[in-house]
C-alpha cells in the first residue's frame, strides 16, 4: 500500500514508541498485554462460534432434538464469555487510549511552552497553521487510530490464521475437469477467498487513495474557520465600531467555502468508496455459499458443513479485506501523523535557531550592560546598530522614537524574547525583572489570579492585594476578586494598565520595563502612577517606552531611536 509507504511507517513509529519506552512503560506495556490476551480470547471464541454452527445446523437438518437443545446450551456460555470479552476489549483500549492521550498532552504542552516555542514559532519562517489543534485534537485522533487500527490489526491477523485453518480443512478438494486431464485443487475455498480479498484490497487502495490529503486539508481547513470565529469573539468590540460585519462575513464564508469544497470532494470519494465497500461485504454474504455448494449437492457435506465454511470463507475474507474497511480510518490516521510530524519538525526547526536570550549574560555589576547591540527584523532589516549603554540599578531610562522604530522590539532583545540581535547584554545576577506590554494580559480566572499573574512564590493576602487596588484607583473592584469572568472585555484599556500597575506593586520587582504601559490612561493618572513607583519602589530601575512628552520629568536619560539603526543618549 503506497500509503503506508515506508516514511510515513517511520515517522508513526518515531511517534508511537516514546511512550512506550517512558516512564508509564511498564503500566502501559500491562495494559498492552491485557488487551491483546483479550483480542486472542476473542478471536478463539468465534472459532467456537463457528464450530458451533456445524453442530447446530447439523442437529436441526438431523431433527435431533436433544441435540439442538445441548447446542443451545454451550451457545449461551460462548455468548456470555464473549459479551464480558468484547466489554472488557473496548473499556480497557479506551484507559489505555486516553493514559497515552495524557502523557503526549503534557509532552507537546511542556515542548509548546518551553524555551518560549509558542512564541518563536510565529516570529520564524517555519509556519505551523494551529498548533492547539495539534494538541488538542490531533493527539486525540493519534492514540484513538493508533490503537484501533493495529489492535484490529492483530484481530484480522489472528483471526485470519485461525480461520484460514478451518477452511482449508472443510474446503476439501476441488476436482476441476480440463479436458482430458484433470485440476485437483486443495483447500479451494482458501484460494477463492484470497483472491477474492486481494482484488477488494486493490480496487478500495485505487479508489480511497485521494482521501488521505483531503482528510489533512480538511482538519486544516477546519480549524482555520473555527479559529476566525473566536477572533471575532475576541474582537467583538472592536468590529463593531468598525461596522466591520460584511467583510467579517464575507472572510468567514471564503473560508467555510473551503471546508465546504474539500468536504464535497471528501463526500464524492466517500461515495465512491461506500458504493464499492457494501456491494463487495454484499456480494461476499452469498458468495462462499455459491462456491461451496457443488460439495453440499454432491452431498459431500451436511447443511452445518456448507453453513460453517460460510462463516469460515467469511472470517478468512473479512480478515483479509482489513484494509478495505478500514482504509478511510487508515487516511485519516496518515492524515493526523503528518500533522504531528510537521508541527514536531517545526518545533525541531526553531530549537536549532539561536535563542532569544543566546546575547544575554549575567554579570556581576548592579547593572545593565549593552555592549555594541544589533537589533534586525525577521527580513534582515537593521533597525539598531552598535548600541552601547549602562543602565545603573535604581536608574532610570525612556527610550523613545517614531512609531516603529524598534522601541518595542529593544525591549524585546532586553527580555531575551527577540532571536534577531548580535553583541551583549549582561543583566545583574539575583535581579528580578518585571515586563508590561503596552495590552495587558488578563488570563481567564478570577480577579485575583488576574492580578497576581504570572503567580509568586510567596502567600499574599487580601490586604496586600486591595491596598495595591486602592492606590491604583481600582479599589471599585475588590468585591470581584473570587469573581470569574473574562476581565479583557470587562475591563477598560485604562483599568487594565492599571492592573498591570497592581502586578507591580505586588511584585515589586528590582527591573521595571514598561511599554507605553500608561498610554490608555490620563496624564493625571499616569503622573499619579509614576510618583507612586518612584515613592514605594524606590529602588526599583526603570526602562519605559512612550511617547509622550509628560514621560520625559521621571526618567533620567533618554533614548532616542530613528529606526534606521542610528540611536542617541541624552542625559536629562
Ligand atoms: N514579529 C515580527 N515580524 C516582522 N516584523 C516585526 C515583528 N515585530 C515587529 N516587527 C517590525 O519591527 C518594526 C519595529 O517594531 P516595534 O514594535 O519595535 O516598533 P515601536 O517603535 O515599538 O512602534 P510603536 O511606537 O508603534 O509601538 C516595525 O516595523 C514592525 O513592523
Amino acid at each position: 500500500m503506497a500509503v503506508l509507504d515506508r516514511k510515513f511507517l517511520q515517522a508513526t513509529w518515531s511517534l508511537i514508541r516514546e511512550y512506550w519506552h517512558s516512564e508509564e512503560k511498564w503500566p502501559a506495556r500491562g495494559l498492552l498485554a491485557v488487551i491483546v490476551t483479550l483480542n486472542l480470547t476473542y478471536v478463539y471464541i468465534l472459532v467456537l462460534i463457528n464450530k458451533w454452527f456445524n453442530r447446530f445446523y447439523n442437529a436441526l437438518q438431523n431433527f435431533d432434538k436433544e441435540e439442538v437443545f445441548s447446542a443451545l446450551g454451550e451457545f449461551c456460555l460462548l455468548a456470555a464469555c464473549y459479551i464480558i470479552v468484547a466489554v472488557y476489549q473496548l473499556y480497557l483500549q479506551q484507559m489505555l487510549e486516553i493514559k497515552w492521550r495524557r502523557w503526549m498532552t503534557h509532552k507537546y504542552l511542556n515542548n509548546w511552552l518551553t524555551d518560549r516555542m509558542f512564541y518563536r514559532l510565529q516570529l520564524t519562517d517555519s509556519y505551523t497553521d494551529n498548533p492547539d489543534q495539534r494538541i488538542s485534537e490531533d493527539l486525540r485522533l493519534f492514540t484513538n487510530y493508533t490503537l484501533a487500527l493495529s489492535l484490529g490489526l492483530l484481530k484480522a491477523f489472528v483471526t485470519l490464521v485461525s480461520f484460514i485453518a478451518i477452511l482449508w480443512q472443510l474446503s476439501g478438494i476441488l476436482v476441476i475437469p480440463l479436458g482430458s486431464q484433470q485440476l485437483v485443487v486443495s483447500g479451494y475455498m482458501v484460494w477463492v477467498a484470497i483472491i477474492y480479498s486481494v482484488i477488494g484490497t486493490w480496487l478500495a487502495h485505487k479508489i480511497g487513495k485521494p482521501l488521505a490529503r483531503l482528510n489533512f486539508d480538511q482538519q486544516r481547513y477546519e480549524a482555520d474557520f473555527r479559529f476566525s470565529l473566536v477572533r471575532l469573539r475576541e474582537n467583538s468590540e472592536s468590529i463593531a465600531f468598525y461596522g466591520g460585519e460584511a467583510r467579517e462575513e464575507r472572510s468567514f464564508i471564503a473560508r467555510f467555502g473551503k471546508v465546504f469544497n474539500n468536504y464535497w470532494q471528501i463526500m464524492q470519494r466517500r461515495k465512491q468508496l461506500t458504493w464499492f465497500a457494501s456491494g463487495y461485504g454484499q456480494i461476499a454474504i452469498i458468495f462462499p455459499l455459491v462456491v461451496a455448494m457443488p460439495r453440499y449437492f454432491a452431498k459431500e457435506i451436511q447443511l452445518g458443513g456448507l453453513l460453517q465454511i460460510a462463516k469460515a470463507f467469511d472470517s478468512v475474507q473479512e480478515s483479509l479485506s482489513y484494509f478495505v474497511s478500514s482504509y478511510a480510518s487508515i487516511a485519516e490516521w496518515k492524515a493526523v501523523v503528518d500533522r504531528l510530524t510537521g508541527f514536531i519538525s517545526s518545533m525541531q526547526q526553531v530549537s536549532t535557531l539561536p535563542q532569544g536570550n543566546s546575547v544575554i549574560e549575567v554579570g556581576p555589576e548592579a547593572a545593565l550592560v549593552v555592549s555594541d547591540l544589533s537589533i534586525d527584523l525577521p527580513d534582515g532589516q537593521r533597525i539598531l546598530s552598535g548600541l552601547n549603554l549602562t543602565i545603573q540599578a535604581g536608574e532610570s531610562l525612556l527610550v523613545a522614537g517614531p512609531s516603529g522604530s524598534g522601541k518595542s522590539t529593544l525591549l524585546r532583545t532586553l527580555s531575551g524574547l527577540w532571536p534577531y540581535a548580535q553583541g551583549r547584554i549582561t543583566i545583574p545576577a539575583g535581579h528580578t525583572f518585571l515586563f508590561l506590554p503596552q495590552r495587558s494580559y488578563l488570563p481567564l480566572g478570577t480577579l485575583r489570579d488576574t492580578l497576581l499573574y504570572p503567580g509568586l512564590n510567596r502567600p499574599v493576602a487580601d490586604e496586600e492585594i486591595i491596598a495595591a487596588m486602592s492606590i491604583c484607583k481600582l479599589e471599585g473592584l475588590k468585591s470581584y476578586l473570587d469573581k470569574t469572568e473574562d476581565w479583557s472585555h470587562i475591563l477598560s484599556l485604562g483599568e487594565q494598565q492599571r492592573i498591570a500597575f497592581v502586578r507591580v506593586f505586588i511584585h515589586q520587582p528590582d527591573w521595571l520595563f514598561m511599554d507605553e504601559a500608561t498610554s490608555a490612561l490620563d496624564e493625571a493618572t499616569e503622573r499619579q502612577l509614576y510618583g507612586l513607583v518612584q515613592e514605594r519602589l524606590a529602588g526599583t530601575t526603570l526602562v519605559s517606552v512612550g511617547h509622550r512628552n509628560t514621560l520625559n520629568s521621571y526618567h533620567k536619560k533618554k533614548l532616542s531611536l530613528d529606526g534606521r539603526g542610528h540611536w542617541n543618549l541624552l542625559v536629562m
